[in-house]
């Protein structure tokens, strides 16, 4: 057998039906397997009208006694043209289909009795293990997993008398290991005669590998990949060629009634048309896939690539190399965020689509094998599963670069074009190279002297826009940066002591001295190491234990905050050096309203934390493209209003800190108000778990509007308003499902909307006021209202205002949003301000989509000169912290915003 690689022709001469004779003056070569695979065509079973298309036989039953068909369990003959057809391009005598992979696999062992032995692989799809696995507990069958890649391996399970069946796969699922059909079938027969070698063949499908040309007894697919192509249907096919085992197959398959239906058939036999162009297109596609990532360093699983153990053996196996691989990252959790950044692979299970899948087989398609066995087998659970499919391959090869870059896996390498990537992971603990470089450029400037400076820099709260409480169950949350900021500032000082400040947000204060940290419980973070995923609960412990005042208990907010603090900056010191530095907080943000005033704390806290361990440092200014002269400051490339002068490597490591400080604060952080707090602007987040792409993506484009924000003054219980949701899923299942539905689909549109450059301003603020009005009478439905929100929106609603208005958040008091239409005049808006005010609630008029976290920039020195001015007396300027300290909560955005350029994310 000749074994060209795949795509360059595949022609061959299969011993094939051909299904016109031959003439003797041009004798007919068999036909290929592509036109195998379009043409259907039974001579035993034509069709009475000549139709092109096979017609699907719906019917249960069939008239008369002694025809061919009685029952469809038993036999239909749209099923007969589908049988006839996969054993033609199978090289079977007989064919079955069946209605999945899985039933197929029934099928075939019930072959089985009590006592047999099975062998199968050691890596195999998650479903055959558990199938197996349930046969061994109640079936009394004996079951062996070992390693097929060597066919001695086999050997001392193989016993004559005992052995029953092997069964293979190849290249087999996830990993991609290959074994030799024809060798193992060959020694299997000599050692057990009577065992039946069965082989998965669902990964290759019959037009790359054949395997009852090898000796195996039975091959099996499950036709819901390959052979449909289109994810539109369920089925599995079994070949065959010995007539006895047919017959056992048939009566198995009458016996329990798994046959395939009429429609599916048909829809199978529409699929298997195409299968060899789509598997010409798809498995080049994939080896374009592999060729990237094994560029890139990372451990790729494709028998097309020449690194692979089993390449020689496939290409005896098999005519192709099929469109399935999968590769490792060295993190579990980096290889999670992989597959939430893509967007044009689908994270599902299953492949074989003519749409590109990506999926994380350790949490999916093969999560029913525990995870202790899994790691015993070598299944790494940080293992990326890629189905290609039939999409430009540029598109997804294009995606899935911009997934392994934001997820952090390869960065854009140094001094080279912008489409140059490297891999960014190293080994050990996940730290990756990015982050090494930093490690290194930050040993390189460990002899700078040690920054003796103030850092200003501030965060936005988050307001959920679409989707809360929905949000729990799946459904899609739209949320985005509130106006109302939280603003640090940090101030050295040389007395050997740290304090923080937090006026707003608890009125607490306190100093510590350096020495009397609890330092015996730190394990500090490399710079450039990553903070584990878990807390260290022993240094959290002994920072609540040993590192607080007493009167701190009272205060349940300042006490989270000064424990995330104290956590953050004792984690982070290293080298020796712990900065003493005064931490002044001040936050316009309502605190405990759903605004992620915690969040916007913490993103101070980390940006001032990693300045001051010089863990980041600010980019320098980009040259003027006009050079400034007396009468022209020049031009500075930094886009509007400074936004994006933060590199994204920073504003990914504050995120980094942020969520370990949220951690601290909240337990259990979802990510959404931390990034929010970074990213600014808007994104959408899905919790994983419900079916859906899950994960978080910002909205691009998103426009900045106005926005009242109504503090109803009314404390509310956010667990018990979720619970209350979740109880009445419960009771009322199809009622708030439906609501769900209709929330998600709010998220859906809004997220269009707000995304979409062409969308004009006006109609873009009526689309939301709708969506608000809508998702407000769903939130209302669900019963996390309260009379007080009400009143709110129905003041908001009346004339001359007729503004809408919905709860935002957990609801039962909280906060309320009121969008605002740029034409409302400002007249018209204070004397709606007045009348909230006066109502008794606490109105801020404000922007959603603004700016993340922001730096007063360092470059320019009469930003922070108030306070680098050395204060001789009293009567001199105040320095900038008392300034800050000085401020009233109205004008402080005001006044921070004159300090002088800020640099944003
Ligand atoms: N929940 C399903 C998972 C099906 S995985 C399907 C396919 N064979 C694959 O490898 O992706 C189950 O538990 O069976």
């Amino acid at each position: 057998m000749s074994h060209p690689a795949p795509n360059q022709g595949l022609i061959r001469d299969y011993e094939l039906p051909t299904p016109e004779p031959d003439s003797p003056f041009r004798p007919r070569k068999p036909y290929r397997f592509g036109t195998l695979c379009a043409t259907v065509d039974n001579p035993d079973q034509k069709d009475q009208y000549g139709s092109s298309s096979v017609p699907i036989y719906q019917t249960s039953t069939f008239k008369g006694v002694d025809g061919q068909y009685d029952y469809t369990r038993s036999g239909n003959p749209t099923r007969s043209h589908l049988e006839h057809h996969i054993a033609k391009i199978s090289s079977a005598g007989h064919a079955f289909a069946v209605s999945s992979g899985m039933a197929a696999l029934d099928v075939i062992l019930r072959l089985l009795k009590p006592g047999d032995e099975v062998i199968a692989g050691d890596d195999l799809y998650g479903g055959t293990n558990r199938l197996l696995t349930y046969l061994k507990t109640h079936g009394g069958v004996v079951v062996h997993h070992v390693d097929t890649t060597n066919p001695v391996n086999l050997h001392k399970y193989i016993k004559a008398g005992k052995t029953a069946m092997v069964l293979l796969e190849s290249p087999t699922n996830p990993l991609l290991k290959i074994a030799d059909l024809a060798t193992i079938a060959d020694q299997v027969k000599q050692r057990a005669p009577d065992a039946l070698v069965v082989v998965d063949n669902t990964m290759m499908s019959p037009y790359l590998q054949r395997p009852l040309e090898y000796g195996a007894d039975i091959v099996y697919d499950s036709a819901t990949k390959y052979l449909s192509g289109h994810h539109d249907l369920m089925a599995g096919v079994i070949t065959c060629n010995d007539d006895d085992l047919a017959k056992q197959i048939a009566f198995i398959i009458n016996s329990i009634g798994n046959a395939l239906t009429p429609f599916d058939c048909f829809l199978l036999l529409r699929g298997v048309k195409t299968l060899a162009i789509r598997m010409d297109r798809q498995q080049t596609s994939a080896m374009s896939v592999a060729t990237m990532l094994d560029r890139l360093g990372f451990k790729v699983h494709y028998p097309g690539l020449t690194s692979h153990p089993g390449r020689e053996i496939h290409e005896r196996n098999a005519d192709g190399y099929g469109a399935v691989l999968s590769f490792t990252t060295g993190d579990k959790a980096l290889s999670e965020r992989i597959v939430g950044a893509t967007r044009l692979w689908g994270i599902s299970v299953s492949f074989g689509c003519v749409n590109s899948l990506i999926s994380l087989p350790c949490v999916m398609s093969h999560a029913s094998i525990d995870a202790a066995l899994r790691a015993e087998r070598g299944l790494p659970e940080d293992l990326i599963r890629l189905c290609v499919g039939i999409e430009d391959p540029v598109d997804l090869i294009d995606d899935l670069e911009h997934a392994l870059l934001e997820a952090g896996a390869i960065t854009v390498s140094a001094g080279a074009d912008q489409h140059q990537f490297v891999r960014a992971t190293v080994p050990r603990g996940g730290a990756s190279i990015s982050r090494a470089v930093e490690k290194l450029a930050y040993n390189e400037h460990s002899a700078r002297k040690k920054e003796d400076r103030e850092w200003f820099v501030s965060a936005p709260g988050k307001v959920i826009l679409f989707g809360e409480h929905a949000v729990v169950h799946g459904v899609t949350a739209i949320a985005g940066a509130v106006g109302l900021r939280c603003y640090g500032l940090s101030s050295p000082r040389h007395d050997g002591k740290v304090a923080l400040s937090l006026m707003d947000l608890g009125n607490f204060s306190h100093e510590w001295v350096l020495d009397d940290l609890p330092w015996d419980a730190v394990t500090s973070i490399g710079v450039g190491d990553p903070h584990p995923d878990a807390l260290d609960q022993r240094l959290v412990d002994a920072i609540q234990q040993r590192g607080l005042p007493l009167n701190i208990d009272q205060n349940a907010q300042a006490k989270a905050a000064a424990v995330a603090f104290l956590y953050l900056y004792m984690v982070m010191t290293h080298g020796g050096e712990r900065p003493s530095f005064s931490f002044a907080v001040r936050s316009t943000l309502p605190v405990g309203a759903g605004l992620g005033s915690s969040a916007s704390f913490s993103t101070c806290a980390a940006t001032a934390l990693l300045l001051l361990h010089q863990r980041i440092s600010l980019p320098p200014l980009p040259e003027p493209s006009r050079t400034p002269d007396e009468h022209d400051p020049g031009h500075v490339h930094v886009s509007h209003e400074g936004r994006r002068a933060l590199p994204r490597q920073v504003a990914e490591e504050v995120n980094h800190w942020t969520f370990v400080a949220e951690k601290i604060l909240h337990g259990n952080p979802s990510g959404v108000d931390n990034s929010v707090a970074v990213y600014g602007g808007a994104l959408a987040y899905t919790r994983p778990g419900f079916g859906r792409k899950s994960g978080m993506e910002g909205i691009q484009g998103f426009k900045s509007f106005r926005f009242l924000l109504t503090d109803s003054r009314v404390s509310r219980d956010t667990k018990k308003l979720v619970a209350g949701v979740t109880a009445k899923k419960l009771a009322e299942p199809a009622v708030v499902e439906h609501i769900l539905d209709s929330i998600q689909s709010i998220s859906n549109e809004a997220r269009r909307a707000l995304g979409d450059a062409e969308l004009p301003r006006d109609a873009l603020l009526s689309a939301l006021a709708a969506l608000i009005r809508e998702n407000h009478a769903h939130l209302v439905a669900l019963g996390v209202s309260h009379p007080v929100l009400e009143a709110i929106r129905t003041q908001a609603a009346a004339e001359p205002y007729g503004l809408s208005t919905k709860l935002t958040g957990a609801g039962g008091g909280g906060c309320a949003v009121t969008l605002i239409p740029d034409d409302v005049k400002d007249d018209v808006l204070h004397a709606l301000v007045e009348g909230l005010t006066s109502s008794g609630y606490r109105p801020y008029l404000t922007s959603v989509g603004g700016s993340g976290l922001g730096v007063l920039s360092p470059y320019d020195p009469a930003n922070y000169a108030v306070a680098s001015s050395k204060r001789e007396d009293a009567d001199q300027q105040p320095s900038l912290r008392e300034a800050f300290e000085a401020k009233g909560i109205e004008e402080l955005t005001g006044w921070a915003e004159q300090r002088g350029r800020w640099l944003y994310v």
